[in-house]
């Protein structure tokens, strides 16, 4: 089993980078059907999302345009339990198709409040794109989550844009930690 170290925990090989190409590869063409004749809005939830929207986007030949905003809550392996807003959303999205790009729904609060301000701004609809969701963990319903890469145990996980203390996120692949 391919292992790593990441500061003080140890992590060992979850999802490789083949398979969650190929996961966003279909993730694309599900989008390209649904949004056929749309022109999206796709906002990616900075720092996590950058390179699944990256990969992802690369898979979308439909018209669209891209924007990102930043959140933060976790500190560690934890949720503080509050959503500071570090950039807001830039753009102008009344009347806009909005597809949330996260890389993981966890607990659901950062979702939640995001889709919370959002949906303030009249948007026509806004679904929600997600590489990871951890079922077990979610605290919150969520009825917008509509294209979801992976569901995964409830355990933390780093790479691929995840980041465990800032570190990780330059990980091709994604490992989930060995103990709690
Ligand atoms: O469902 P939740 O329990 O709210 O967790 C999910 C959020 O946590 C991570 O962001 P984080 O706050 O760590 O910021 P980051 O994207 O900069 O890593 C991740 O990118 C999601 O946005
Ligand atoms: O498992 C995780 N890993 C990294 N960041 C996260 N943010 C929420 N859950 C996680």
């Amino acid at each position: 089993m391919h292992k790593i170290q990441v500061e003080d925990k140890e992590f060992e090989i979850f999802l490789d980078n083949d398979i969650i190409n190929k996961r966003i590869r279909l993730m694309g063409i599900q989008l390209n059907v649904d949004y056929e004749d749309k022109c999206p809005l796709f906002v990616g939830v900075l720092n996590g999302s950058f390179l699944f929207m990256a990969d992802l986007i690369k898979e979308v030949n439909i018209p669209c345009e891209i924007t990102f905003m930043r959140v933060a809550s976790y500190e560690g392996t934890s949720s503080s339990g509050q959503v500071k807003e570090l950039i807001g959303l830039p753009t102008n999205i009344e009347g806009r198709d909005i597809i949330i790009v996260e890389d993981i729904v966890d607990t659901g609060l950062t979702l939640t409040h995001i889709l919370k301000t959002i949906k303030e701004k009249n948007p026509a609809s806004v679904k929600v794109a997600s590489l990871l969701l951890k079922p077990a963990a979610l605290k919150y319903d969520i009825d917008d989550l509509e294209y979801i890469g992976f569901e995964i145990p409830n355990e933390f996980v780093v790479g691929y844009g995840l980041d465990y203390n800032g570190l990780g996120r330059n990980l091709i692949d994604i490992y989930r930690a060995t103990e709690a």
